[in-house]
């Protein structure tokens, strides 16, 4: 008896996951993955992906359990970029939830972290179609125009997105730690307060009260040359980006080939040295503004950073930049 109100129960359960990859009902990405045994992948709910025949389909609770049956993630729907995003917490309670110690391990080694995923596929189309509604920026650089490269970027106006302006104030105590850290490397007292309310009302002050949060959209042959994002004296010298399109090929589901973001590092009296950043859909990476310290065998020296975009190659490339201080 017992044995079949269970099976009936599972019956019905996987009735109604099923119905939800059918709508591909992104409410309930996170809930449960299913795979597919003819490719040996798994999806979330709402991966874009043709049907697949139900005979051929399991349904399991998470990633780990249809890793664990052998299955791998799906290129195109990034099941195991959900994780993270579909955290009940919200933006806060993702951030919270990051490993700093090996963040800030990273930034003291070589002037950037790696957060790792942190918005999901919705949330990244989401910001990526705000580019359109003009209503939420306060201006438009088309980059070709001032030498900056080739492609365009929106600040955006205040009040920022919800998930912008969430990002903004959670990762901000976490970079002003590292800031104040980078300065006690440098024989300097700590400036940056701990929240970032009280971090823009200083920035007011002096002048810089334009918001810089910005999204950033490349097309075919489009590039960002090498720069730093400073908007007048008062810097705080860490910045996060995130990339809200795929890379890849079309044909394996990418939105775009080449355009790597590129950080270079200069040390007094030696030439720079470039790194290129893995980063896929939905991850971010915090790095140095303008410049670090490093720990040499007599003290610590200061290095100067610049970071740009290599040039697209096909396809849609957008990304958001978080820079923390304000602009004049
Ligand atoms: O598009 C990118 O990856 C880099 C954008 C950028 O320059 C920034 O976020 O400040
Ligand atoms: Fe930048």
């Amino acid at each position: 008896m017992a044995d079949t109100a269970i099976l009936e129960v599972d019956s019905s359960l996987d009735e109604a996951r099923w119905a939800a990859v059918l709508r591909r009902d992104p409410a309930m990405d996170g809930r449960f993955v299913y795979a597919v045994k003819t490719t040996g992948i798994y999806c979330r709910p709402s991966c874009p992906s043709g049907p697949a025949k139900r005979g051929n389909v399991r349904f399991f609770a998470d990633n780990a359990a249809a890793e664990a049956a052998g299955f791998r993630t799906c290129k195109r729907c990034r099941p195991d970029a959900v994780v993270v995003a579909t955290a009940k917490d919200g933006i806060a309670g993702r951030i919270a939830a990051l490993d700093w110690p090996r963040i800030d391990a990273e930034l003291d080694e070589g002037g950037i972290g790696l957060l790792g995923p942190l918005l999901s596929p919705t949330e990244c189309s989401d910001l990526r179609s705000f580019y359109e509604e003009d209503h939420r920026f306060r201006s438009r650089v088309v980059m070709q125009r001032h030498g900056f490269g080739s492609g365009e970027y929106k600040y955006f106006a205040y009040p920022l997105p919800d998930l912008i302006g969430d990002l903004r104030a959670a990762v901000y105590p976490e970079a002003a730690r590292t800031a104040n850290r980078w300065r006690a490397m440098l024989g300097q007292d700590p400036f940056f307060p701990d929240s970032h309310r009280a971090y823009l009302k200083h920035c007011h002050a002096a002048g810089q009260r334009r918001p810089t949060p910005l999204l950033l959209r490349y097309g075919p042959g489009d590039y960002n040359c090498l720069h730093q994002d400073l908007y007048g004296p008062e810097v705080l010298p860490l910045q996060m980006v995130i990339l809200l399109s795929e890379p890849g090929p079309r044909e394996k589901g990418g939105d775009f080939t080449g355009g790597e973001f590129v950080l270079t590092e200069q040390r007094p009296r030696m030439q720079s040295r470039a790194e290129v950043v893995p980063l896929r859909q939905g991850e971010a990476a915090i790095f140095a503004v303008n410049e670090r310290p490093r720990q040499g065998t007599r003290g610590a020296y200061r290095v100067k950073l610049r970071h740009g975009v290599s040039r697209i190659r096909s396809g849609q490339r957008f990304t958001a930049g978080i820079i923390f201080h304000d602009a004049q």
